[in-house]
């Protein structure tokens, strides 16, 4: 049985009651991107987000101006690419989702994007902490593995780091799960439920079939689906062939996961909400969203024995994908 602290979560839709028209700033860095764009644009949609902030470190204010146009009441606004924009984009911010950094490409695997990818998460996460520190923070570049416990290391070094408020966004991986799980049942992808617990890469993607509606899914059929789950992302940066990995379904993910946050905030109780969060040990659990973040830390529940194979192979990456991002950190304050 497995019942370590994990903070991946399960989702479950609720009739909306609270408010709307509460103000919440929005941040995106990294917001001209292949995630960014369509983030953005999905932000800009939602009634929750009364101004919208964007950054990148190139074309912001582009995008922002292009947005603007939209027929929705939020404000939008494009920063400047320097410390002083960036600053201003994320003051007041409660929410600060971070799409900047490097996509793979066919033949990498997202620890390869390490040495990219941890010193933009790092700078961006310091400016965070001044400018913002009790902003939720939703990681989203990669590898989410090693890149939430950088964010938690600048944090700490700040004085002001608050677990219930630091997110992985892995929402993808649930979101994946459903729909190839509904592919093979032939069932409506809106109904399946599909907890996805530990990482954010390969095999430290653990899907629980067990605990969905269909447990008694066996075999080679499981085995293919488990591992589509698991290797999700590879398909897409196979099929786009060098031009990046999946953008539109993460933005998707990413803003449906800004959307709980607010429904949350706005004091909708009861939101569980598929996603990362990097909880006691940065290890993945289902997590219940409340006005200032992680309110309740789930348990893993029961998981059967082929569960726990994939379980324990997990935690043998996962602990070193944490540590590789603990470690950056100490090294490069
Ligand atoms: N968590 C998840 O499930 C997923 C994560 N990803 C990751 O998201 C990241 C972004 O992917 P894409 O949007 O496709 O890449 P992209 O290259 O299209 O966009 C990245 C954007 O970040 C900007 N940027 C780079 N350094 C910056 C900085 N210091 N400050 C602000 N902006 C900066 C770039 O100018 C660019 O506009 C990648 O690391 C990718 O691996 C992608 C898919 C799913
Ligand atoms: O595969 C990648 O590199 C991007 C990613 O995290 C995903 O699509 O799950």
């Amino acid at each position: 049985m497995f019942a370590a602290r994990q903070t991946f979560n399960l989702f479950q839709k609720r009739a909306f009651s609270a408010s709307a028209s509460q103000a919440s700033k929005v941040a995106v860095l990294g917001a001209a991107g292949g995630i960014g764009q369509p983030l953005s644009l999905l932000l800009k949609l939602n009634p929750r987000v009364s101004e919208l902030a964007l950054y990148d470190i190139r074309g912001g204010p582009g995008v922002a101006a292009d947005l603007s146009h939209i027929n929705t009441n939020s404000t939008v606004t494009g920063y400047s690419p320097d410390a002083a924009g960036l600053r201003e984009c994320l003051k007041d911010s409660e929410i600060i989702l971070i799409p900047a950094g490097v996509p793979r490409k066919p033949g990498m695997t997202r620890d390869d994007l390490f040495n990219t990818n941890a010193s933009i998460v790092r700078d961006l996460a310091k400016a965070a902490a001044e400018a913002a520190p009790k902003a939720h923070v939703l990681v989203i570049a990669n590898p989410v593995n090693s890149t939430v416990p950088i964010v938690s290391e600048v944090y700490k070094a700040k004085g002001v780091y608050d677990p219930k408020r630091l997110f992985g966004v892995t929402t993808l991986d649930v979101v994946r799960a459903s729909r190839f799980i509904s592919q093979v049942q032939k069932t409506d992808p809106a109904g399946e439920k599909v907890p996805v617990v530990g990482g954010h890469s390969g095999v430290t993607i653990v899907p629980l079939l067990s605990q969905s509606n269909h447990a008694s899914i066996a075999g080679e059929t499981r085995d293919a689906l488990v591992n589509r789950i698991q290797f999700g992302g590879d398909e897409v940066v196979k099929a786009k062939d060098g031009a990046g990995s999946a953008t539109l379904s993460m933005a998707m993910a990413g803003a449906r996961f800004a959307e709980s946050l607010l429904r949350a905030a706005q004091g909708e109780k009861g939101v569980i909400e598929p996603t990362f969060d990097q909880g006691i040990d940065f290890f993945a659990s289902r997590v219940e969203l409340g006005p200032n973040g992680v309110e309740t830390i789930h348990p893993v529940g029961q998981v059967n024995e082929y569960e726990q194979k994939l379980l324990d192979a997990c935690l043998v990456d996962l602990k070193k994908n944490i540590q590789k991002g603990v470690d950056f950190v100490k090294a490069n304050p």
